[in-house]
């Protein structure tokens, strides 16, 4: 059966192999594009899938050209899989003014339910389902039972959400810079007034700080934020302080702030190899 996986790139990379492939998303309405790193172990045998979920204006791209992780995932042996950040393309909405932070570059990892975004605003499900399933069905060979998730700031929001309202295929979190309140901060609220609608209660089944409120302890996903205090958007958009005040004493959440360090791809280049080696701890 010819594969619905169409490879458009392939570069050699610390012994393993930087992939890109574009298919059809049916859940997004739309061609996507995604990237794979599979490490050197890859050949002869399964292994670990960790997903990256990048930030806003980003594509695939940044994080596999900006981060250096490569160097570290082959000698882990982690696949790393990096979708785009929305929909892209003919007939697929963008914010009217072009803004950076609604539509195109910023899909918030939510399922849209308003007009005119709901159809093909699913980034949720895109992540979650239809693309693993993609994965699956490929004869790529990735190990779906030892799972981990992670992102930037807009994606480190996904990755918390993601992860806390999947604790039976994410064994653990990490998170750069993430917004873990999307319903107190500015990007956060106009996302989700246009994705979702202004009633604030359906945002919280997509607002990190409301999940570890309500999470089931026992079930806890250990989660690891790394977070420079030079960031030039921490006290409007990001505010980490309200994620540690939520979550109880006895969460497994490791929370490391870095002095001097931006918002930029330079600080998660700078620590990328420690998040995926906690990660891999928990793989
Ligand atoms: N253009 C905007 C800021 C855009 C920005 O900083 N994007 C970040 C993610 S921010 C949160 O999701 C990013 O990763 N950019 C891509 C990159 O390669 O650096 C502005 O000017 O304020």
């Amino acid at each position: 059966m010819e594969s619905v996986l169409k490879l458009i790139s392939e570069q050699r990379c610390f012994d393993g192999r930087q992939l890109r492939f574009s298919h059809r998303s049916q859940v997004l309405d739309c061609d996507m594009v995604f990237s794979l790193y599979l490490p050197p172990q890859a050949v002869s045998t399964p292994v670990p899938l960790v997903t990256w979920l990048s930030g806003l204006t980003c594509t695939d791209e940044n994080f596999v050209t900006k981060a250096g992780a490569q160097r570290y995932a082959a000698a882990l042996g982690l696949a790393i899989l990096a979708p785009d950040t929305s929909p892209r393309g003919e007939g697929v909405p963008d914010d009217e003014a072009a803004a950076y932070d609604l539509g195109l570059g910023a899909g918030f990892y939510v399922n849209a339910s308003e007009a005119p975004w709901a159809a093909h605003y699913q980034m949720y499900d895109y992540v979650v389902a239809e693309l693993p399933t993609l994965l699956r069905n490929s004869d790529l060979p990735l190990d779906f039972s030892r799972q981990a998730i992670f992102g930037h700031s807009m994606g480190g929001h996904g990755a918390l959400i993601i992860g806390l309202r999947n604790p039976q295929t994410y064994a653990a979190i990490g998170a750069f810079a993430p917004i873990v309140a999307p319903g107190q901060c500015p990007w956060g609220t106009k996302a989700l007034t246009a994705y979702l609608g202004e009633d604030s209660a359906a945002w919280r089944q997509w607002d990190a700080r409301e999940l570890i409120l309500a999470c089931n302890h026992q079930a806890a996903v250990p989660i690891r934020i790394d977070q420079g205090l030079a960031d030039q958007f921490l006290d409007a958009q990001l505010k980490p302080q309200l994620l540690l005040d939520a979550a109880p004493e006895a969460y497994p959440l490791h929370y490391f702030a870095h002095e001097g360090y931006d918002h930029s791809y330079f600080f998660i280049a700078s620590f990328v190899g420690e998040q995926l080696a906690f990660l891999n701890t928990h793989l």
